[in-house]
């Protein structure tokens, strides 16, 4: 392992972003990806501006600054409460007692997610996600407006998982009053609200009854309910309710019986559901492009596909996935994502850790872009399976296309080209027959239409046999007599 500073030294703080890269790559980078930005501030004896001004832009972004990609956040979900009933009479000149006229308070907003193919981040999505609150009845029939529904857009592929509530939210909750003020709490009173009652029942025990009743079912009725929220949003144009708003109170005239002509009390609205969430985007694309940092990834990318994605000769060019559409003669589409480049102890964080690969982790094909002019790729090949599998085991195992790059290095790449192939085919074991090696240069779109052919052939495959399993009903599944 060779410690590499990625920053000048006189900066304390970037000192924190020192990234390690393994002894093998180091000269993979200074041999055949010559990257003068990192070797000149490894060695910092460059003191041009130019240069100098681009491993600040790199460290600001190495440090999370300036990024707009967020494809992980943690989320309260908030329904807006309900409003509140009232208590009102009517009142005109020569009728000294009207009859109730209070209205119903306005139900809650929700709270929904949209998928959308227009949205590519979780950046905009907000830590606390409230929707409005219903407005409160008022005199003359008057019902509350409903609160305001708060749509979100989420991108495709967002997968939305509840998660507990933070201990202190819990604590809170089990310090709350005894359940006899609570009960109180529910109601809206008029002045004097004891005093109505014709002596032998009590009107308002009467009321409290009937509202326990309509809870009591209310709660039945939701027993069935889904106890966690775990959804995956992969159909574009979705509408999803995460939080719903809370019920309206009801105004005095709901009391109203033949004994009791003019009750004096509404109830409240109930508070919205409330969800603590996470959303994780998992990119969904045909084909996951994996590879070392320089390994030619982007620029496979902008030769296959509509995409134009950042290339450059230093390491980390690319921070953020993509997703290029790669466009065949007869109008078929597949997609292929771009993410940062690996390196060995992704893992254990070095580098850009390897969360990253919750975006090929969905992919049908994985595309390992090795740079075959390098010095022994088939250790970098090793390397990328070793991170794959500590990411998530059995990742290894999807149907694969190993794509050698960088062939047009003549010398280098044809003499490695042989033994990469053999030692490839021996990683992947009793597989390793199937597996085609395709000899590639990205840049100079040399042998594209061969991976681009092959590439459909195994998207195309792995679709029907999921159309197959789909197709099969499960055991058991066809048990029902009518
Ligand atoms: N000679 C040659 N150079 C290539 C080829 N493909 C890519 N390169 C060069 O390799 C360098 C790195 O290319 P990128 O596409 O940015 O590599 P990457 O894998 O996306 O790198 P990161 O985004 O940093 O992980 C660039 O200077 C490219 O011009 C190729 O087929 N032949
Ligand atoms: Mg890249």
């Amino acid at each position: 392992m060779v410690s590499f500073q990625c920053a000048r030294s006189i900066r304390p703080v970037i000192l924190a972003y020192t990234i390690r890269i393994p002894a093998n790559l180091a000269k993979t980078y200074s041999t055949h990806s010559p990257s003068p930005t990192f070797d000149k501030i490894a060695s910092n004896e460059d003191d041009d501006i130019g240069i100098r001004g681009r491993s600040r832009r790199v460290d600001y972004k190495l440090r999370g600054k300036g990024r707009n990609f967020v494809d992980f956040v943690r989320v309260v979900a908030k329904g807006g409460a309900g409003g509140d009933g009232c208590v009102a009479f009517h009142r005109e000149k020569h009728i000294a007692k009207g009859p109730p006229n209070g209205g119903n308070g306005g139900r809650g907003g929700n709270v929904i997610l949209t998928v959308s193919r227009d949205e590519t981040t979780l950046n905009h999505v907000p830590y606390l996600c409230a929707a409005g609150r219903g407005g409160h009845g008022l005199g003359a029939q008057r019902h509350g407006l409903s609160g305001k529904n708060l749509i979100i857009q989420v991108p495709l592929g967002t997968v939305v998982r509840e998660i507990d509530p933070p201990k202190s939210k819990v604590q809170e909750e089990a310090e709350e009053e005894n359940p006899e003020e609570q009960r109180k709490k529910r109601w809206v009173f008029y002045p004097r609200y004891e005093e109505n009652s014709d002596g032998k029942t009590d009107f308002f025990e009467e009321a409290e009854k009937l509202v326990d009743k309509e809870e009591k079912y209310l709660r039945w009725r939701q027993r069935d309910a889904a106890p966690r929220l775990h959804l995956d949003l992969s159909t574009p144009g979705v509408d999803v309710q995460i939080a719903t708003g809370g019920r309206g109170g009801y105004g005095n005239p709901h009391f109203l019986t033949t004994a009791n002509r003019s009750p004096k009390f509404a109830t409240r609205g109930t508070p919205g559901q409330v969800h603590y969430l996470e959303l994780e985007l998992k990119t969904i694309a045909d084909a996951g492009l994996v590879g070392l940092p320089n390994a030619g990834k982007s620029t496979f990318l902008s030769a296959v596909s509509n995409a134009h994605p950042k290339i450059a000769s230093y390491p980390f060019t690319t921070l953020n996935p993509y997703i290029g559409t790669v466009d065949y003669p007869d109008s078929y589409q597949l997609t292929v994502a771009d993410i940062p480049g690996l390196i060995e102890g992704a893992h254990r964080n070095v580098g850009l850790g390897h969360s990253f690969l919750r975006h090929v982790e969905r992919s049908k094909v994985l595309v390992y872009v090795v740079d075959v002019a390098a010095e022994r790729p088939w250790e970098h090949f090793r390397t990328l399976r070793g991170e794959l599998e500590a990411y998530r085991e059995g990742l290894t195992a999807r149907p694969s296309l190993v794509v050698a790059n960088k062939a047009d290095v003549t010398d280098q790449a044809k003499a490695n080209l042989g033994e990469f192939e053999m030692r490839v085919r021996e990683t992947f074991g009793e597989e390793g027959e199937e597996v085609v090696v395709v000899p590639v240069s990205a840049k100079y779109r040399k042998n594209i239409v061969k991976v681009t052919t092959l590439l459909r052939q195994m998207v195309e495959k792995v679709k029907a046999e999921e159309a197959l399993e789909r197709a099969i009903p499960e055991e058991g599944e066809d048990d029902y007599e009518p």
